[in-house]
């Protein structure tokens, strides 16, 4: 308790190699220009090639170092090809910022079956061949550091989003549990932070819009989401809830009966609007 009032020295990224998937736009393009500022070699993946290569430009253009490569990262070997590859011409991943995410919107009848694969794929299943690929040098070190870009829908899930609230609850879950596993096998000097907003203005999600009693609560732009996200990985923050008023969501879902949640989710009234398909659901 009175560690939260002693304030956490910022470690330092000059020269780290800190890897961001999902780089082509909105929190992961925030994200790699930050790491970009503060010197770190920022290897950016996405499966939008302009998107990637324009975020590359805007780090160079501000002076950093950035290397873009494209991957989809639905695809297990097509990440381990480019693992092998950023290893050979970049060099060891000391920083992995998995941020990649698709979302869908659709009672979980409507999503079509690729759809729900998809979504495990790029939101789940992409962080297990990322780790696998960079964790081994983490361990031979003892140093690195994994990040997760999961949602509040990690804790505390949404209708009509039923296989990405499930996704971001199996984030929450693997970076909980690798954690203990890494702690365990005695790799203190390897860090987790899991990162879990409310709704950010990308367009990620389709209108996603308050009703009048929002409690104080509101849409997040995708950079204050990335400063905070890579603050918490600055001072080894294990988990961040964004904005801070949720921070007790978490704890509200153990201890509140079910009907007073409903009656709070309802106050706020969330709505958006549902997509079966769009351009964050392409299935190729
Ligand atoms: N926006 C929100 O309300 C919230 C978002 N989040 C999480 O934040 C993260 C970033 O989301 P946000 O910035 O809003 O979304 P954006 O859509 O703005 O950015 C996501 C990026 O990931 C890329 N991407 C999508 N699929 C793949 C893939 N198969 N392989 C590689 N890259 C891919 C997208 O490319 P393309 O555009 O070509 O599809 C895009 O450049 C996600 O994990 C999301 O779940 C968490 C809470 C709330
Ligand atoms: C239960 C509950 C809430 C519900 C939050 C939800 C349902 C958030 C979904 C967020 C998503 C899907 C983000 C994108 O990744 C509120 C309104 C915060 C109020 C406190 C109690």
């Amino acid at each position: 308790f009175v560690l939260n009032f002693v304030p956490v020295k910022r470690k330092s990224v000059r020269g780290e190699v800190v890897l961001v998937t999902g780089a082509a736009h909105g929190v992961g393009r925030c994200l790699a220009l930050e790491f970009g500022r503060l010197g770190a070699t920022v290897v950016l993946w996405d499966i939008n090639r302009d998107g990637n290569e324009t975020t590359a430009e805007q780090i160079r253009e501000e002076g950093g170092t950035a290397r873009a490569y494209q991957c989809d990262c639905s695809k297990r070997e097509e990440i381990q090809r480019v693992a092998q590859q950023v290893k050979e011409e970049v060099g060891d991943v000391t920083i992995l910022f998995n941020n990649a995410g698709v979302m869908t919107t659709g009672s979980v009848l409507d999503l079509t079956d690729d759809q729900i694969e998809r979504t495990f794929q790029v939101n789940v299943l992409a962080h297990f061949w990322t780790i696998r690929a960079f964790l081994p040098g983490m361990m031979t070190r003892n140093q690195g550091h994994i990040a997760a870009l999961a949602s509040i829908a990690g804790y505390n899930g949404s209708p009509y989003m039923v296989d990405y609230s499930s996704s971001k609850h199996a984030v929450v879950g693997l970076m909980d549990t690798l954690l203990k596993e890494l702690e365990l096998q005695g790799k203190d000097g390897i860090k987790t932070t899991t990162v879990c907003p409310f709704f950010i203005d990308t367009g990620f999600c389709p209108n996603p819009k308050l009703g009048s009693t929002t409690g104080g609560l509101r849409i997040l732009s995708p950079e204050e989401v990335a400063l905070e996200a890579v603050d918490a990985v600055l001072k080894n923050k294990r988990r961040i809830i964004l904005p801070p008023e949720l921070r007790s969501v978490p704890l509200n879902i153990q201890l509140l009966p079910y009907k007073t949640q409903t009656l709070m989710q309802n106050s706020v009234n969330i709505s958006f609007d549902l997509m079966q398909s769009g351009a964050h659901n392409k299935t190729d």
